[in-house]
């Protein structure tokens, strides 16, 4: 069986000093890559770089900042960074495909199984897909936000064995090496902790977003799901086979050792929730710790509008998001019963199907 795997790379890895894509950098990718796949891998790229690519052709000085301005030289830089792409690729007889997505394209199950498609027929003929985010229709709530979290569901999607996500820095440090020259680099991180979050700062370079703390949260996506992740550098010829092996220079992120089911991944990381729940203590204790279900008489707040079947996020009193799950009411029943106890409840509705708000077996904590 051939090995699956995604690569991300980062606008920080593809961008000359004077900011504008650099050819060198695809071609070299496309090489490593080449190299990769003639080793039996199949092999998806998630690749950042419209902005860089597109902003000079636009008619920018510099790299913009305003959304639409960002958004308008994407546009234009898409089309050339698959051109670099598709040549670069074609030396090694390799069919480059493009893929633009947005979070909502995975929030809808039939848009995510055809996207899955796609890949699938695009793997068996041989091509390599090459996956952005859309950022012509990608605003705020739509948004990814950077490419890690991007590649993450993608290695979730297409059952990856492994996800490696390159950038500018060879791994997670105890901090940013930008600021603190003495950090140490992590090589194995076991489990995504609060302190491992702690330690992830912004981006390092002008041109990146989101910075390590993005591909930490990337890498909890697919490591929940399964899929182990790679964080590092790959600027020499074999870096990447080599990181492929476990002896890249970077960290790597072990999978759990139980993977969500897909159901849990989507309802986790790729749903979009219509409504906000925020609970008292007692009811946090009980779904995030006790594995219980979560009852009207812990609910505290009811924000926004949803049917009974949507996904709904639950906070804390204070705002700490503890997770997601498919709620058995709509939002005005529930705002009727909340802080009821179950007899009560029973008594105020003409017709109860469940008492539980959200059933164990359709809640995922996040916290
Ligand atoms: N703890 C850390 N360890 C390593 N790098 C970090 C850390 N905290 C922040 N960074 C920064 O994250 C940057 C990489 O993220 P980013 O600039 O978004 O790159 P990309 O364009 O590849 O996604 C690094 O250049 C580094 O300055
Ligand atoms: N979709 C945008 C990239 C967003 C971005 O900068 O992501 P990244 O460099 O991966 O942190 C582009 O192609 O320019």
């Amino acid at each position: 069986m051939s090995t699956r795997v995604v690569v991300k790379i980062g606008s920080s890895s593809l961008t000359s000093v004077e900011g504008g894509l650099s050819r060198d950098a695809v071609a070299f990718y496309a090489n490593e890559i080449a190299a990769l796949k003639r080793a039996g891998c199949e092999v998806l790229l998630v690749t950042s770089g419209a902005v860089a690519a597109g902003f000079r052709a636009i008619g920018y000085s510099f790299r913009p900042k305003l959304l639409h301005e960002k958004q308008a030289a994407a546009a234009v830089g898409q089309a050339l960074l698959m051109q670099s792409y598709q040549e670069a690729f074609a030396s090694h007889g390799i069919t480059a495909a493009q893929i633009l997505l947005t979070r909502t394209d995975f929030g809808n199950r039939k848009r995510m199984n055809n996207a899955g498609m796609t890949i699938e027929e695009l793997l068996k003929q041989g091509s390599i897909p090459i996956i952005n985010e859309n950022d012509t229709v990608s605003i705020d709530e739509l948004k990814f936000g950077d490419n890690d979290t991007l590649s993450a569901l993608v290695a979730n999607l297409v059952k990856a064995r492994q996800l490696l996500i390159l950038t500018d820095m060879d791994g997670l440090y105890t901090g940013d090496p930008r600021k603190h020259p003495n950090a140490v680099r992590f090589e194995h991180v076991e489990e995504i902790t609060e302190e491992i979050y702690s330690i992830a700062g912004g981006a390092g370079s002008s041109v990146g977003t989101g910075g390590m703390r993005s591909k930490i949260d990337a890498a909890k996506i697919a490591t929940r799901g399964g899929v182990p992740v790679f964080v590092g550098k790959v600027d020499s010829t074999g870096d990447l086979q080599n990181a492929v092996s476990g002896h890249g220079r970077g960290t790597y992120f072990d999978t759990r050792l139980h993977s969500l089911s897909m159901k849990k991944q989507w309802l986790g990381f790729m749903s979009t929730p219509l409504g906000f729940l925020k609970v008292d203590p007692g009811a946090e204790k009980a779904l995030v710790n006790g594995g219980h279900s979560l009852l009207p008489v812990g609910i505290k707040v009811v924000e926004g509008h949803f049917q009974t079947g949507d996904v709904v996020e639950v906070l804390s009193l204070e705002g700490t998001v503890l997770g997601r799950g498919i709620v058995n009411y709509d939002d005005e029943q529930l705002r009727r019963i909340q802080g009821m106890s179950s007899s009560e409840v029973i008594q105020t509705l003409d017709m109860v199907h469940r008492l539980e708000v959200i059933h164990r077996d359709e809640w995922i904590t996040l916290k």
